[in-house]
């Protein structure tokens, strides 16, 4: 699918498909460095982290396990409403696992800061973040993210897993919506 398949629904295009494709290469390859002789949980945060996760497991050497919760903080909207709500949680027992949480993006931090605490809870050996987008309002909680593809600005995005009521998150890259599309 490429911009002209979304008609007017896009604005301009932040991250391409290539730079998508290189920045997750060399995000496997720092974790196969990090997890060299240890065991190791990818944990999806659904729905937005399916194409980071399928992606990015793709391009890692080493061994690991995959696992899936699902929390929504936003619904329908463009703003974090603050409360988690676990939707489907893992199937595994974390306890003494390395888990590697894996999200398409930090915006308010505050679903991965709910999550950590959540699954600190569970006694994994530990918990590290991998994060396909980081916006700057993530820095405002106290959240270590090991792992981050791009830092972008405070703009609402779609594209590559992160939808706008549930659509565009088929697009294989990251980009804003036209104005219009939110009054429509
Ligand atoms: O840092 P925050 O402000 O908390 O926002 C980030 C979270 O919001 C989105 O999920 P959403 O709840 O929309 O569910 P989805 O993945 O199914 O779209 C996104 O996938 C992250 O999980
Ligand atoms: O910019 C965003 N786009 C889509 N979903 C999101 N969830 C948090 N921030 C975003
Ligand atoms: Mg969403």
């Amino acid at each position: 699918m490429d911009a002209k398949d979304m008609g007017s629904a896009l604005d301009k295009i932040l991250v391409t498909e290539e730079q998508i494709r290189t920045r997750t290469r060399e995000l496997a390859a720092e974790i196969d460095a990090d997890y060299a002789g240890k065991d190791l949980l990818l944990v999806g945060v659904l729905k937005g982290a399916v194409m980071v996760m399928a992606d990015l497991a793709r391009e890692l050497h080493h061994p690991c396990e995959m696992d899936w919760m699902a929390v929504s903080s936003y619904g329908a909207g463009t703003t974090s409403s603050g409360v988690v709500r676990i939707l489907k949680d893992l199937d595994t027992d974390i306890q003494g696992r390395n888990v590697l949480i894996v999200e398409d993006v930090i915006d308010s931090g505050l679903t991965l800061s709910w999550l950590v605490g959540n699954l600190k809870s569970r006694h994994p050996a530990s918990v590290e973040i991998c994060t396909m987008v980081r916006k700057p309002m993530a820095f405002n909680v106290d959240l270590d993210v090991k792992y981050v593809g791009f830092d972008l600005p405070n703009e609402f995005i779609v594209g590559y897993g992160l939808d706008y009521a549930e659509k565009y998150r088929n697009l294989p890259f990251i980009a804003t919506l036209a104005p219009h599309v939110y009054d429509d």
